[in-house]
């Protein structure tokens, strides 16, 4: 089984995630930790919490992390997740008590629990917890087996013309990421923006009749309508589920091997990966960006991952 630490900001793809991290029987969910991001990190760690409890997730340390970026202010996105961070669903309240350690000493303990090169690390939020635990344990980073993150993307924005979201709250933690030299998997917009939850996707996941199902049923509800007022889709990309899919199956999506770096300075550019095309990738590149998804395969690595779940509460 692939051992994973999901480092997250929930958010309402990010529950996608996390019941497809814990549904899958390829992967071993090591830890999940939180971070500011889509909402304060008080709210993403209750919206976590509760997740969990809904999935059933027992004997899995959840704890906390960054409640700011490291250099710049909070930045929330209250127009797609609501004020929640998880608006739409009912919550419970959660059964699952919180780690009393960081997240940050909790991703850089279980590493170093684990042999090398057996912990891949899947940020979908933003990169403030692991630029933080790389500076802390430098070791981790050779020991880590790679860094699968949503984020990001080569041609694409959301946050600006040219930078996604993830990227821009924390931009210099992204390039602290970016630019170790462990290998860094960046499934970006231009990945993420194909997999969208249409009508007959959420049919599909609301056909499982388990309360998991419909409660992403109903986070998918929520979603389709502020991506349609807030940025005018006509169905919601469900980002940080593709990151997840590529760890169980990586030919659910293609890849390029091109060398990407953050922009810190532009006016305009700030926190755009930047991302080179031209060949042939240096020997040393260390980045590859998702390209293509394979939609059937990857909603049904979902569908079977709630399946899987059936009804803990
Ligand atoms: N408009 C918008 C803002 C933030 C996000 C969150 N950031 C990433 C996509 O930009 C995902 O991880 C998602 O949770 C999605 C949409
Ligand atoms: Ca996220």
């Amino acid at each position: 089984r692939k051992k994973i630490i999901l480092d997250c900001d929930p958010g309402h793809d990010d529950a996608v995630a996390l019941l497809l991290a814990h549904g899958n029987p390829d992967i071993e969910l090591l830890a999940v930790t939180t971070v500011v991001g889509n909402q304060t990190l008080e709210k993403v760690t209750r919206n976590a919490l509760s997740v969990g409890t809904i999935a059933g997730i027992t004997g899995v340390p959840f704890a906390a992390g960054c409640d700011r970026p490291l250099v710049r202010s909070i930045e929330t996105a209250p127009d797609i997740h609501g004020e929640t961070g998880m608006d739409g669903p009912e919550q419970p309240e959660s059964t699952i008590e919180l780690d009393p350690r960081h997240a940050v000493d909790l991703i850089i303990e279980t590493i170093m629990a684990h042999e090398p090169g057996t912990v891949t690390l899947v940020p979908t939020g933003g990169l403030t917890n692991i630029a933080m635990a790389a500076r802390k344990e430098p070791r981790i980073v050779e020991r880590v087996k790679e860094v699968v993150l949503m984020g990001g993307g080569y041609h694409v924005g959301n946050w600006s013309a040219v930078a996604e979201f993830n990227i821009i709250i924390d931009p210099e933690a992204a390039h602290i990421v970016f630019n170790e030299k462990w290998p860094v998997v960046m499934v970006g917009l231009d990945l993420t923006h194909q997999a969208l939850a249409t009508p007959e996707v959420v049919e599909n996941i609301a056909a499982v009749g388990t309360q998991p199902a419909k409660f992403v049923m109903e986070l998918m509800e929520f979603f389709t309508k502020t991506y349609k007022d807030a940025q005018g889709f006509d169905y919601p990309p469900v980002h940080d589920p593709c990151a997840v899919a590529y760890v169980i199956d990586p030919t659910v999506m293609t890849t390029r091997k091109v060398p990407v770096d953050i922009e810190l300075q532009g006016k305009l550019t700030l926190g755009m990966t930047v991302a080179d095309f031209r060949a042939p990738a240096p020997a040393d590149c260390n980045t590859s960006v998702a390209v293509d998804l394979d939609h059937e395969k990857f909603w049904n690595l979902v569908t079977d991952a709630i399946v899987r779940i059936g009804d803990p509460t």
